[in-house]
């Protein structure tokens, strides 16, 4: 059962953007809360209420901080899951995730903005990857695992943060954590042309692929990781003190772009005919591997809750 509160009935109608707060940004400021709710899904409770915010133009825009409102879950623990599915449930069709990353590269430099397009998994099979499995099987295609489309709007709005550079189609390492990588890790990353590193985009992406999510990465650089000989292997401190002036700059980015969005997302009267994501609309029946009439009721059931018409006909 979904926990709710409001303080307006419409709260939860028509909500269609969502936005993913990582380290050091917990909460979206500015706009007008109309509203909270921590849904229940098939894969749990998401790590925090999601919040609904009213934008100047009148749409409500979802808020949810990935690892808990007081960063109570590890990279290992967050429910990315139930954090996809929750945000899917109340209708989000768009995600634009903060996350809080290590520099690889000498001219990515701390407080400087990276979007990546591609990313090598070096997360080590602790983590619910998929929503499909148990009776179902489905192949999600993953080999362009953000929305170009997305990207490329999020880096038209770069001039609202011209006092840093933002850098493009660049490539995120994701790793396990807990703890930072080794010199000799930072280094093999940076053989491989890894250009960002961080702990979360692995399996946050995969699963808002699965849920039909469009969803872009805005990596927020916070350090120079462990490769600089010249330096002291990043700490908390050093990512939780750039992440103040980081924090503001991923305000004045999405206050800047968010009316662009809002124009993509809102426009037509009925969310399916979004021209914007319909890339992805229905893909998840196109990668299904079986044929439908050999799936149980427990995986309908399941995967209903992410593709309400999908089993309907
Ligand atoms: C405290 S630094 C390591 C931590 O920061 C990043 O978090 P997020 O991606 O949620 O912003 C990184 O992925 C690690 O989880
Ligand atoms: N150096 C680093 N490695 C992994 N995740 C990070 N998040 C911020 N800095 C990081």
């Amino acid at each position: 059962m979904a926990t709710a509160t409001t303080t307006d009935s419409s709260a939860f109608s028509d909500i269609r953007l969502g936005v993913i707060g990582g380290t050091g940004l917990y909460q979206l400021e500015g706009l007008e809360k109309v509203g909270e709710v921590q849904p229940q899904t098939p894969w749990g409770k998401p790590a925090a209420p999601i919040m609904i915010f009213r934008t100047p133009n009148g749409h409500r825009i979802a808020f949810l901080a990935r690892h808990g409102l007081h960063h109570d879950y590890t990279p290992s623990e967050v429910p990315y899951a139930a954090n996809i599915a929750a945000l899917k449930s109340i209708g989000v069709q768009l995600i634009v995730a903060f996350s809080a990353v290590g520099s690889l590269q000498e001219e990515i430099k701390p407080g400087d903005f990276v979007l990546p397009s591609q990313i090598i998994d070096r997360t080590k099979g602790k983590r619910l990857d998929t929503f499909f499995g148990k009776g179902i099987v489905a192949h999600a295609s993953f080999g362009e695992p953000f929305h170009k489309p997305l990207r490329e709007l999020i880096y038209a709005h770069r001039d609202r943060v011209s006092s840093i550079s933002v850098h493009t189609e660049k490539l995120a390492i994701a790793m396990e954590g807990l703890a930072f990588s080794t010199r000799a890790e930072s280094n093999l990353y940076r053989s491989w042309g890894g250009d960002v590193i961080n702990m979360t985009c692995i399996p946050e992406s995969k699963l808002a692929r699965e849920a039909e999510i469009a969803y872009q990465l805005v990596c927020m650089a916070t350090d120079y990781d462990a490769w600089r000989e010249s330096e002291e292997p990043v700490t908390v401190a050093e990512v939780m003190e750039t992440m103040k002036t980081n924090a503001i700059n991923a305000k004045h980015l999405l206050g800047s772009m968010l009316p662009a969005l809002e124009s993509k997302l809102y426009e037509a009267e009925d969310p399916q005919d979004v021209e914007f994501t319909s890339d992805l609309h229905g893909s998840m029946a196109r990668s299904l591997q079986q044929p439908k009439e050999h799936i149980g009721d427990e995986p309908r059931q399941r995967l209903a809750h992410l593709y309400p018409t999908f089993f309907s006909h």
